[in-house]
């Protein structure tokens, strides 16, 4: 009742005083701040616990250059309080909050920061969870970096044809340079995992690789998603801003794919990251220096869209300092064996059991078609024809309904008898040589792979071999592994 009678006002300084007193007794470190974010006053036992030598003042100094990391800055601009927060000091914790401080007229005066305990054992149950969530904290960042580490190397690139040897090599040597590289290619052909393998082959490879696909991207969230943003640029970033692709690839590489649908404010924003190394976040007024190498990759054709005026021509140079072009599947079909191969033994690698084969009478069927999403379409392919049959060999009928007749009537006309008309014997025996001599041509003379790529066994081969006298057209030019 007597409570009630000294009015409102009363009660409420009485319980401003209890707080103030509880304050004073459990704090064990206090300090103020400006409004430019200036030490204006610390107290003795926080100088002590933060070890400062008691020779220079404190007063007066940014408070980041005497409390790492403060986030006094952010109570300031923020004007808002943060009642409770953990914050590590060397190898301690501590309790603190940070509260703005106002002058009647609500002005903002500066901010205080009041540290609440040193032992922490009167919270012990929320440090305990706090420490458990930073540990797991720790290994999602392990995971994630372990994740970001390339995922393949040279060898995962399938292919032997001259084509792909030649394009190995370039890009191997790309690795060993720190230039920008340029990846052209269809979609499909394999780009991504090149640029993976280039990283992993660089002296970055310790280092994370980065992707982003630019096309997938909304364009109102790409800037962001790039060069990451202040705190409160945007709703929905945290207190502690977000960091953006550019700066979690730093020391790495940043594999930009379909670069052609970068927008052009964006453009420009990029080049600013070739040129000077450093990346301004968004909504924020500073720059941050990143180190990162630049593999890019398009499926169109940049050079046009430069002259178009669709992309900005200082952007492609700094880009295109190695080009490197990935051939399509349509161009290197010897390669189809040794592709249906490896992507049927990763297949069953994944789903558990034996691989399949395709049948030699197959690739003929496969290398008549134009294969416009190139590997990943090969791969669909391959997938929807093991789902559907049982047989351990795929045959070339297995691929009806999958693939579309034969592109072109050239092939068969290529395969057309011309001239007189001979023994059906003859011209059999002529194919078979033929197919034989190509065979070992493409295998550089290992018999066993001329021999499984044409899909007869050993014994008949070199039973074939001697049928034809191939061994004794040219003395020493066929090895004989
Ligand atoms: N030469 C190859 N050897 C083995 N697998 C390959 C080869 N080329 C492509 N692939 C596989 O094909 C799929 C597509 O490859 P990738 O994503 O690297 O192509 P891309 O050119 O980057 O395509 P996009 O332009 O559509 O992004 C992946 O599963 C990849 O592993």
């Amino acid at each position: 009742m007597a409570f009630k009678a000294i009015g409102e006002a009363e009660i409420r300084r009485q319980a401003a005083q209890a707080m103030i007193d509880l304050f004073d007794s459990m704090y064990e470190g206090a300090f103020a701040v400006d409004t430019r974010a200036r030490i204006s006053w610390m107290n003795d036992k926080f100088k002590a616990l933060l070890g400062w030598n008691g020779v220079d003042l404190v007063e007066g100094k940014p408070v980041e250059d005497v409390i790492p990391h403060s986030e006094m800055r952010r109570v300031l601009d923020s004007g808002r309080a943060d009642l409770l927060d953990i914050i590590d000091l060397g190898n301690r914790q501590l309790t603190v909050s940070r509260i703005p401080l106002r002058g009647e007229d609500g002005r903002l005066l500066g901010a205080m920061g009041v540290i609440l305990f040193d032992r922490l054992q009167s919270l012990k149950p929320l440090v305990t969870r706090f420490q458990q969530l930073q540990s797991e904290l720790e290994i999602t960042r392990r995971e994630l970096a372990e994740s970001r580490r390339a995922k393949y190397r040279f060898g995962s690139f399938v292919g032997a044809t001259e084509a792909v040897r030649q394009l190995k090599r370039h890009a191997r040597r790309a690795a060993e340079r720190d230039a920008a590289v340029l990846l052209y290619g269809e979609t499909g052909t394999g780009k991504e995992l090149l640029a993976h393998a280039i990283h992993a082959a660089s002296p970055r490879a310790q280092k994370p690789m980065v992707r982003v696909n630019v096309a997938a991207i909304p364009e109102t969230l790409l800037e962001a998603e790039l060069f990451g943003a202040a705190p409160g640029a945007y709703t929905g970033v945290g207190r502690h801003g977000r960091e953006g692709k550019i700066q979690l690839a730093d020391g790495g590489t940043l594999f930009l794919d379909e670069i052609g649908d970068m927008p052009p404010p964006l453009q420009a924003k990029l080049l600013r990251v070739l040129q000077e190394q450093e990346i301004e976040p968004l909504g924020a007024n500073r720059v941050v220096a990143v180190d990162v190498r630049i593999i890019s990759a398009t499926s169109r054709d940049l050079k046009a869209m430069v002259d178009k005026g669709e992309f900005r021509a200082d952007l492609y140079y700094r880009l295109n300092v190695l080009p490197i072009t990935v051939p399509p599947l349509r161009e290197r079909p010897d390669d189809l064996p040794l592709l249906c191969e490896a992507l049927l033994e990763d297949m069953a690698h994944r789903a558990g059991g034996a691989p399949r084969e395709v049948a030699a009478d197959a690739f003929p069927r496969l290398a008549a078609y134009d294969w416009p999403g190139n590997v990943r379409e090969l791969r669909n392919v391959l997938e929807q024809a093991a789902a559907a049959v049982d047989t351990d060999v795929l045959g070339p009928d297995d691929f009806d309904g999958l693939l579309p007749r034969p592109r072109s009537a050239a092939r068969q006309v290529s395969a057309k008898p011309a001239g007189e008309i001979r023994p059906l014997r003859e011209v059999l025996a002529e194919a078979e040589a033929a197919a034989i001599r190509h065979a070992l041509e493409q295998t550089n003379g290992v018999k066993v792979e001329a021999a499984r790529r044409l899909g007869i066994s050993r014994a008949q081969f070199y039973a074939k071999l001697a049928s034809h006298s191939i061994m004794s057209e040219t003395p020493d030019r066929w090895k004989t592994v």
